[in-house]
């Protein structure tokens, strides 16, 4: 059986409750891959959702960004949904900045706002 495809889902604080309102509308289709994601965005994500199975790394600012695009790298992560923040300043941008970049360098789908996430369901669900 082909192993399910894993995703990331990681949202910045002023953003986390559109990616927990994204997960509760998409909760039976998010249920069929694994699920990665930062700490916090992840403790969030599993209270709101618990029939997801979701792995949580460290919070981005202490490093999880960093650990979810080494795997990104390491071929672990598949499809990123990542809904930014772009009118705050972060302690961890560099960090930011990496992960996305490497989404690119590694040619994975990656949403970065709730519209683009949307299209990126309804893709990988046609796609099953
Ligand atoms: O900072 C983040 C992404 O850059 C997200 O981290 P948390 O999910 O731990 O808040």
């Amino acid at each position: 059986m082909p192993k399910p495809l894993r995703l990331a889902l990681i949202a910045h604080d002023q953003k986390k409750d559109d990616m927990v309102a994204f997960a509760r509308a998409h909760e039976s289709r998010l249920s069929r891959y694994e699920i990665v994601s930062t700490g916090t965005t992840g403790g969030l994500v599993q209270e709101a959702c618990p029939s997801l199975s979701v792995r949580r790394v460290k919070s981005g600012p202490l490093g999880g960004d960093q650990q979810i695009g080494a795997m990104i790298a390491e071929g672990e992560v598949q499809a990123m949904i990542f809904f930014i923040d772009p009118l705050s300043p972060m302690p961890h941008d560099v960090d930011v900045k990496a992960l996305t970049r490497l989404g690119s360098v590694y040619d994975i789908p990656m949403a970065l706002n709730r519209a683009t996430a949307e299209m990126l369901v309804e893709k990988l669900a046609d796609e099953k």
